[in-house]
């Protein structure tokens, strides 16, 4: 079975969780002529990095997030992996993932384990510690958020207990590009699975940011990869590629779990 993808590499406006919700409505429409399965939104889409602001522009328990892609979802059924929101509960934010399937249901949540503090995360948000792992289209799948994909013993786990697609909602800087390519290359090779990273475009205040949105397969292979200006990149995934490349070179098998 393959999976149609599309990815929302979308320019976010900053600290703006309005118009970010009107435009997103729009790209989600777009993708439809090319009848997706899966549609992937990048990190942080409702507000960018307006962290000073989080008081204000957090979504309260996720619910106004929740509401609206779950509306879409459902009505154009399709699974929808949304990328991440500022998730206000009580006096805590967190950087969180929501992913919805074709009924609008909220399959997975997830709030990034790894923050980074170039970017002052920990001074505003707390980190999450809880799985990557859900199932989307009963394909086995795991979701990180940027920076967390710098930390390959994380996503190993995942792999480990069975995960064939990761998928990585970023705002990832345009000046360490060559460290995003490189390190989704590499998390799609040593892990023997398809890789999804839907990074945003523009630029905020402080940074530039990187686009080159991907999609990866398990030998390491590039199906789809964008440029860095916002667009919508299409590219179909078939999980069941990834059983062949683990058989052909046993990596999980060949580990020394006696020594490592
Ligand atoms: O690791 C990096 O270089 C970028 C990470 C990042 O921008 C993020 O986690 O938001």
């Amino acid at each position: 079975m393959s999976l149609k993808i599309a990815l929302i590499q979308y320019d976010i406006v900053f600290g703006n969780p309005e118009k970010n919700f009107r435009n997103m409505e729009s790209k989600i429409e777009e993708t439809l002529e090319n009848k997706p399965d899966i549609i992937v939104l990048p990190e942080l889409w409702t507000t960018g990095y307006d962290l000073t602001r989080l008081d204000e522009i957090a979504d309260k328990n996720g619910e106004k997030t929740r509401g609206f892609i779950s509306a879409l979802a459902k009505k154009h059924r399709v699974n929808i992996v949304a990328g991440s929101i500022a998730k206000q509960k009580e006096d805590k934010v967190t950087n969180t993932m929501l992913v919805f399937n074709r009924d609008g249901e909220l399959v997975h949540e997830y709030s990034k384990v790894h923050l980074f503090r170039l970017m002052d995360e920990e001074k505003y948000l707390i980190s999450g510690n809880t799985t990557g792992a859900f199932t989307l289209e009963d394909v086995p799948c795991a979701g990180f958020i940027c920076y967390d994909i710098r930390f390959p013993e994380w996503i190993r786990l995942h792999a480990v207990e069975g995960a064939k697609v990761l998928f990585v909602p970023a705002e990832w800087p345009e000046p360490r590009t060559d460290h995003w390519r490189s390190l989704l290359i590499s998390r799609a090779i040593e892990n023997q699975c398809y890789v999804v990273a839907c990074n945003r475009a523009g630029r905020d205040l402080a940074n530039e940011f990187a686009g080159h949105s991907m999609i990866i397969g398990p030998w390491g292979e590039i199906i789809a990869e964008s440029g860095l200006e916002e667009t919508i990149l299409y590219g179909e995934i078939e999980p069941e590629e990834v059983e062949k490349i683990r058989k052909k070179i046993p990596v999980f098998e060949d580990r020394r779990t006696d020594l490592y």
